[in-house]
């Protein structure tokens, strides 16, 4: 088994990956008085008995959200807190999180404010939620206004990673995972980017060693980002890159069309775009960094994207300051900058960039 180790001082925990996990749950988790499993209906569907299975000697009660990330609002976060009320939770409940990234972030939410804070373990089943968000402790809903507006940083005791419940992943959820796999490549580690190129075929095939080693490189890459900034002052934010116009590309299209790591890999391409634009990148990293966009997602055409909608939503980024929007754009191999631009600008620059392909 790979075992990480994440960190954080007196929050610090062990990021556990292995195929199989699952069934062996109780060995990582913590002897608490009562569990509470938040999952998905999806999730649900496929892992059912094996989750009866694997806590069948504990007290524990099952939250299943609809899901998609419609799920991941603050309407659903005061049902799974008034569920815990009803089944008699207290201070030593743990909840755990089983399912993507909509679960972790839900469930990871509640943990922080229920009882003003529970134990609370991930157990990611997307290949994003293996790789990023079971990681580093930031937990969110999304408000009509925009996307993870209300939330927390809130660590897991844990994180327990069964890399065979990726199995059961459609193709258009195993390319969203690469999204968040290209952006550490790109913002960290340019040999891992190297790497992710060489290897694409595997890693979307799921080939068992390849996608342990890149899991375990993502969940490494993250932990050292976290350890260092654990509440994004500063070095952190390096992990947004692709996600100032990925959110945005999100909420315009009702968080419907484009999977989270779908939006990133857009987002990204379009921040490359902008980068050298701003003559802040260079050319061959440049199209490196394109051509594995292309290579995993296809084609990036935006055709349903308004840029009217696009800036209307960028300016209502929760990262903007001071009225200008913040970018995350890379300069040159494994380095990114921040960037703060006035929606005028940001006007400009799409209009040169993207010309007529977007309306
Ligand atoms: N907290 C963080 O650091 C962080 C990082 C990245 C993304 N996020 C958030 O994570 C969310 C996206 O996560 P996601 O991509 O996992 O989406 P998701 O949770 O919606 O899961 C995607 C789909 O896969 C299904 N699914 C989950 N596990 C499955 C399995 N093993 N087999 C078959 N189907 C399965 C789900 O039911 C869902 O339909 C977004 O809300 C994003 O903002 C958070
Ligand atoms: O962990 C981080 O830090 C990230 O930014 C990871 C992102 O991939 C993730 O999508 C995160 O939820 C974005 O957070 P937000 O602060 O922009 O809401
Ligand atoms: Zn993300």
């Amino acid at each position: 088994m790979e075992r990480l180790y994440i960190d954080l001082g007196e929050a610090s925990y062990f990021i556990n990956i292995k195929g199989g996990l699952l069934k062996n749950l109780t060995d990582y988790i913590n002897g608490a008085d009562q569990y509470i499993i938040i999952t998905d209906t999806n999730v649900d569907n496929i892992y059912s008995y094996e989750i009866a299975e694997a806590l069948k000697d504990n007290l524990y009660h099952k939250y299943i959200i609809p899901s998609g990330e419609a799920s991941k609002n603050y309407n659903e976060a005061m049902k799974i807190l008034s569920f815990m009320i009803e089944k008699n939770s207290t201070r030593k409940t743990t909840i755990i999180a089983l399912g993507g990234g909509v679960v972790g972030d839900i469930a990871g939410f509640c943990a922080s404010i229920f009882m003003r804070g529970v134990g609370f373990i991930q157990v990611p089943t997307t290949l994003l939620a293996q790789v990023d968000s079971s990681v580093g402790g930031k937990t969110a809903v999304n408000l009509p206004m925009g996307k993870n507006l209300i939330g927390t940083f809130y660590q897991p005791s844990t994180v327990i990673i069964d890399t065979e419940l990726l199995r059961s992943l459609s193709r258009k959820e195993i390319i969203s995972g690469i999204g968040e796999i290209v952006k550490y490549g790109v913002v960290y580690d340019y040999s891992f980017l190297k790497f992710i190129k060489e290897n694409l075929s595997q890693i979307i095939a799921l080939e068992p060693l390849t996608i342990t080693y890149v899991i375990k490189k993502c969940c490494q890459i993250k932990a050292e980002v976290v350890s260092r900034d654990e509440r994004e002052l500063r070095f952190r934010k390096i992990l947004n890159y692709g996600h100032t116009i990925g959110h945005a590309i999100e909420a315009i299209t009702d968080y419907k069309k484009y999977t989270h790591g779908e939006a990133v890999l857009c987002g990204m391409y379009l921040e490359a775009m902008l980068s050298m634009e701003l003559e802040l990148l260079d050319k061959c990293y440049y199209q490196e960094i394109l051509n594995i966009i292309q290579d995993s997602y296809g084609e990036v055409k935006l055709s349903d994207i308004s840029r009217e909608k696009l800036i209307e939503a960028l300016a209502k980024d929760k990262k903007n300051v001071g009225g200008k929007i913040s970018f995350i754009l890379p300069t040159t191999y494994a380095k990114v900058t921040e960037v703060l631009l006035s929606k005028k600008e940001v006007e400009g620059l799409l209009l040169q960039i993207l010309g007529r392909s977007i309306k």
